[in-house]
């Protein structure tokens, strides 16, 4: 089948985007990764699908696939470029949208000054709904935060478990450029007290309202930024009393900026969204 589809980026975090308003989508994991493919299709870390939404009151249905062919919960960047995409598209004339994903309802807002923030909803402490398994584990209280112990690659790493839709594992280092991402990164991916796996978020503290950040997304890799990885480690360093709001987030692909007034306010992510072309591929 020929498949339209436009390829768009938050901070370097880049997307195929289909609209599938129109037409039914249902890949296979195997189409998910060949249109992910970097040399053998379009190339991109997800692939974010437009639907109409089923429920009343919401305006679309956004679906997330990560490059592996998996679907996952939610994304903060791919928000962004979605907003961006429909109102481009001119499927709303709306600039602020209610958009259902897997994990919740999160409102993407077209700004006047052209930026983009999205209500990513607040984030989830619990560990067990993380889901992290905390079962026999003495965890470190740290302020409002627990640091987890986690032997990983025969170290020890404390990690603060928080859930923005998707999961996250967050941790504090000196030199985000000097950190272990691409060695330690895969091991907390897949380290056994993350039932559903886990996005491993390397947070260095500039100053209380400023970070740089490296994550090593669950089934993708380290990503060049990661949305809900950068509304995670705010949530982490705010509650450990590091981060006063709003944030300033300085990733390898750009600037992100966090919001949260703590407890069960919304985190609210503010960032680029852009299209850099339109494409279609014979699928
Ligand atoms: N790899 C992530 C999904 C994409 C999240 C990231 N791209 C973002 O901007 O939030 C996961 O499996 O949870």
């Amino acid at each position: 089948m020929k498949l339209k589809f436009t390829k768009m980026h938050g901070a370097g975090n880049d997307f195929v985007v289909i609209d599938a308003t129109a037409q039914e989508i249902a890949f296979t994991p195997a189409q998910w990764q060949r249109l992910a493919d970097r040399r053998f299709g379009v190339g991109a870390d997800q692939m974010l699908v437009v639907e109409k939404a089923q429920t009343p009151g919401i305006d679309f249905r956004y679906r997330i696939y990560n490059s592996d062919g998996g679907e996952v919960e939610q994304c903060g960047n791919g928000a962004r470029a979605f907003v961006r995409y429909v109102t481009e598209k001119g499927l709303t004339a709306k600039r602020a949208i209610r958009v259902e994903t897997l994990s919740g309802v999160i409102e993407p807002r077209m700004e006047d000054d052209g930026g983009i923030t999205v209500d990513m909803g607040a984030p989830v402490l619990e560990a067990a709904r993380v889901p992290f398994d905390a079962s026999g584990l003495q965890g470190q209280p740290q302020n409002d935060d627990t640091l987890w112990p986690l032997d990983v690659n025969g170290h020890t790493v404390l990690v603060s478990a928080v859930s923005m839709g998707n999961p996250h594992a967050v941790q504090l280092v000196d030199d985000v450029d000097a950190a272990p991402v691409l060695q330690d990164g895969p091991a907390i991916e897949h380290h056994p007290r993350f039932p559903k796996r886990v996005n491993a978020g390397f947070m260095q503290v500039v100053d209380r309202h400023a970070i740089r950040l490296r994550v090593f997304e669950r089934s993708a890799g380290e990503t060049l930024a990661c949305g809900t990885g950068a509304c995670a480690a705010v949530v982490a360093g705010i509650r450990r009393g590091l981060l006063a709001s709003p944030v300033r987030v300085g990733t390898r692909g750009g600037e992100l900026s966090i919001a949260w007034a703590g407890g069960n306010a919304p985190v609210l992510l503010t960032g680029p969204a852009v299209t850099v072309f339109d494409g279609e591929i014979e699928l």
